[in-house]
């Protein structure tokens, strides 16, 4: 059968399915697909693999009507419209787990730029300006035996835990839909309100899924209850935090600084005021991008086609999901 990729696919993912007996066509130019080019392909095909590009919306859906599945390269399914594909009988799966501790070694990677201003102090360097030195210059602020909050412990939240755990002694506490007993016994983690967090936190990251619920959640009001000294990151959504709170926010001293993996909109702008801020370091959503890890995120969603195609029960839906 016929899997459209919306993206070339990492080669572990497309030996499966050729394995399988399917021909994959992948889209290889380095510009998005117009909406009748994404018509047409999904017409044409018996499956989509979705490894990037504009939302899958309802519209879009009634032209995949005739697929059992489509399948996320990605563990966030906020980018499909989940209602509508479960209506239309579309099987919606995603990648969980495999990309756990390499999105949470992004996390852990901004924490310790934010305290350490590392990535200014960087283009302090490419401009000239290593200078003068002092006692009293450039310091920035230890994690060491400090407070990790963590916002929506699930697969992420809980190895982001860890490493912060064994590496520098963190306390941790977290807020979530529900308890996680694992990280509240493996990791004395320590279960608060949103209240409590966003006031004991000196480091609060966020790992929940992007919803109604938690769109643009870390705003100035939420801001003002975190500490002055207090780190924000966020390695989820950009649509999780509210941009123009958050600049005004590091700006006014209200937070220390802040570490993006994700932003909104994406791609941020290079004349955005927070690429210029000491306290702030941001990446370009590479949260899941070693070799290693979208190796298996491939074979993940290409095994996820093959069970649908075969007519086996796929291995992680999440049309479940839309409600939430
Ligand atoms: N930066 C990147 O490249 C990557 C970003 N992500 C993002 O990270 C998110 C989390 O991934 P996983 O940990 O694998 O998912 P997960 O489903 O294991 O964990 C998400 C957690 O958030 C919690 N949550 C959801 N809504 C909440 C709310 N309103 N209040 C409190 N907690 C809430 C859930 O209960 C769950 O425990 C994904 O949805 C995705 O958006 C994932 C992979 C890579
Ligand atoms: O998996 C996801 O949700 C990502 O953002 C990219 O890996």
């Amino acid at each position: 059968m016929k899997v459209f990729a919306t993206r070339v696919i990492p080669a572990a993912g497309l030996e499966l399915l050729e394995k399988a007996g399917h021909t994959v066509i992948q889209w290889a130019e380095p510009r998005e697909l117009t909406t009748d080019e994404r018509i047409n392909f999904c017409k044409e095909s018996d499956a989509l693999l979705f490894a990037g590009g504009n939302k899958i919306d309802r519209p879009l859906l009634e032209h995949c009507r005739h697929m059992k599945v489509i399948g996320l390269l990605s563990v966030g399914y906020d980018n499909v419209d989940l209602k509508a594909a479960t209506e239309l009988g579309i099987q919606i799966t995603n990648t969980p787990g495999v990309l756990s501790n390499a999105t949470a070694d992004t996390a852990f990677l901004l924490m310790l730029s934010v305290a350490r201003k590392a990535f200014y102090q960087h283009k302090r360097i490419l401009k000239g300006e290593w200078g003068f030195s002092t006692p009293t210059a450039n310091l920035g602020i230890d994690v060491e035996g400090k407070t990790l909050g963590i916002w929506g412990l699930g697969n992420i939240g809980y190895v982001m835990a860890q490493r912060c755990k064994a590496a520098f002694g963190m306390n941790i506490i977290y807020h979530n839909r529900n308890r996680n007993e694992d990280a509240e016994i493996n990791l004395q983690a320590r279960y608060v309100s949103f209240e409590e967090l966003l006031q004991q936190s000196d480091v609060l990251s966020v790992h929940a899924s992007l919803t109604h619920e938690t769109t643009n959640k870390f705003n100035m009001e939420v801001f003002r209850q975190m500490k002055p000294t207090a780190i924000f990151i966020n390695a989820a959504r950009g649509g999780i935090h509210n941009e123009t709170d958050l600049i005004a926010a590091i700006e006014d001293g209200v937070i220390w600084g802040a570490g993006l993996d994700v932003t909104n909109p994406e791609p941020m702008q290079p004349d955005n005021p927070l690429l210029q801020m000491p306290t702030v370091a941001v990446l370009p959503h590479i949260g899941s991008a070693t070799l290693e890890t979208r190796n298996a995120m491939a074979r993940v969603a290409a095994e996820n086609i093959i069970a649908a195609l075969a007519g086996r029960p796929v291995l992680n839906p999440v049309n479940h999901l839309y409600a939430l």
